[in-house]
């Protein structure tokens, strides 16, 4: 749901296009005007309270919610992207991914009346999640990717689902960075692939790539190392 529902045209492209071609999810785009009644179809007012910029109304939302919930079997879980909530990750995706409808609401402004979150976890699961420590101008780009790392986790949307378990923040390699890879010429302008990738020796390639982890991690995202 978004007052710029042309932001989700990319969705039909590739991969999510693919799963969508072959069945494997449904996807809706709505734009939260329909819920409005005046001339103007008004979303949003000034925050009580005071301060700047404007606050999305809590009626539409509600409206909206009403008729998208309604005929489903199970309610939806509710992702609401925002700078204020828990951190988006590879975890979080996989437990989406898992789920038989999700709603995004993509909040414009400063933001989403606070009583629409409220209301909407009395009859559903309400995830407030952020994609990291910037602002962004609206919850579309967020639910893009959002859409995109849980879609690609549906079974039969992946081509080959091995290349799932070696990325980056994947659990099967307990949350380290991906290793460097390489593919044709051996060698481009001065610089060559790593001699062990030649070697088919694959419990050594293994080690090799691990050991690219495991410093790569330790660069980058220390954080992320074990304990
Ligand atoms: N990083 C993020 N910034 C924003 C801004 C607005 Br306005 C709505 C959602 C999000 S998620």
């Amino acid at each position: 749901m978004s007052i710029f529902p042309d932001y989700f045209a990319p969705l039909h492209l590739s991969l999510v296009g693919k799963a969508l071609g072959k069945g494997l999810l449904e996807l809706g785009v709505h734009d939260l005007r329909q819920w409005t009644h005046d001339r103007h179809n008004t979303v949003d007012d000034t925050p009580y309270g005071g301060g700047a910029g404007m606050v999305m109304k809590p009626e539409p939302w509600g409206e909206c919610f009403d008729a998208l919930l309604d005929g489903l079997e199970e309610p939806p879980v509710l992702v609401v992207p925002t700078p204020s909530g828990i951190p988006f990750s590879q975890p979080i995706a996989y437990e989406l991914s898992e789920k038989s409808h999700l709603l995004f609401a993509c909040g414009r402004y400063e933001g989403i009346d606070r009583r629409v979150m409220e209301h909407a976890a009395t009859r559903m699961e309400v995830r407030e999640l952020s994609l990291g420590d910037y602002v962004l101008n609206g919850g579309e780009v967020a639910t893009l990717a959002m859409v995109e790392a849980v879609v690609r986790l549906i079974p039969g949307v992946i081509g080959n689902p091995e290349s799932l378990t070696e990325e980056s923040h994947s659990d099967g390699q307990d949350q380290l960075l991906e290793y460097p890879v390489y593919t044709k010429p051996p060698s481009w302008r001065g610089l060559d692939v790593p001699e062990v990738l030649f070697s088919g020796h694959h419990a050594r390639i293994a080690e090799w790539r691990r050991e690219q982890a495991v410093e790569l991690t330790r660069l980058r995202r220390p954080d992320l190392l074990p304990e």
